[in-house]
């Protein structure tokens, strides 16, 4: 029996996996320990890998085929775009993808107004601007805190993620547009679906049991 590999993002997500995982008999103690470096993790009982991955990079492995399974936002999904079948909403990680400002940049969306958007996640800001809203805006990209940008004066709006919503007010920001829900999803390489089906369907069934 091959192995099968699971990627998972190694942010916030990665916890309530490995939790949701081991509600289903799938363990893997080493994981836990947050001090180490290691990166791969074996079950050989199981004939499972594990590895951590920066989330963005979890869609690429699974397209490729170096991880049969991943576990990653819906965000990060949408954004990378790559050739894989997305299989099961895990119902955690719950988020929305905001339109977010100062309220005084309600004005500039109400009048379609060529503004300068900040994101992590230009795709789906410019799905968002130019197919749903047809606004011409432009896209800045960044890589965090990008609350940032409409308090300095690099963009009018930000286009990120808002959980709780802390962030924003704490730095005089608020919602001002939803794009879309978010949540955690498993994702499943296109090869692996056919040639594993039974060990995967199993999985999945599994982890349905116990959302
Ligand atoms: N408050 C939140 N902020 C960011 N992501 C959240 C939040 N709540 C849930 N999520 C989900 O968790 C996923 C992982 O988020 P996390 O910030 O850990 O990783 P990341 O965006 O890849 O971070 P980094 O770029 O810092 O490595 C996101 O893609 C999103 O789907
Ligand atoms: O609504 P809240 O509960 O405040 O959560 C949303 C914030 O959390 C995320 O940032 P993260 O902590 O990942 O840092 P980053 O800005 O460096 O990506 C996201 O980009 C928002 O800034």
């Amino acid at each position: 029996m091959r192995y099968l590999t699971f990627a998972l993002g190694k942010g916030r997500l990665a916890k309530t996996a490995l939790d949701l995982f081991e509600k289903i008999g799938i363990t893997c103690e080493e994981m836990k320990d947050k001090d180490s470096r290691k990166l791969i993790f074996v079950n050989e009982e199981l004939k499972l890998k594990f590895f951590l991955a920066k989330g963005p990079d979890v869609p690429t492995y699974v397209e490729y085929g170096a991880a049969d399974i991943g576990i990653v936002g819906e965000d990060t999904i949408m954004e990378e775009q790559r050739k894989l079948y997305e299989v099961l909403d895990l119902g955690f990680g719950k988020c929305r993808m905001c339109v977010c400002g100062p309220a005084s940049a309600k004005e500039l969306l109400l009048h379609q107004e060529q503004i300068r958007v900040a994101t992590k996640y230009p795709r789906i800001a410019k799905d968002y601007f130019y197919n749903k809203k047809h606004q011409t805006v432009e896209i800045i990209k960044l890589n965090g805190s990008i609350e940032l940008a409409p308090i300095v004066g690099l963009s009018e709006v930000i286009v990120d993620i808002v959980e709780t919503g802390t962030t924003l007010r704490e730095n005089g920001l608020e919602v001002l547009e939803e794009v879309c829900p978010l949540s955690a999803r498993v994702v499943v390489n296109q090869v692996s679906m056919r040639m594993e089906n039974e060990r995967i369907t199993k999985i999945l069934t599994d982890l349905k049991s116990v959302l």
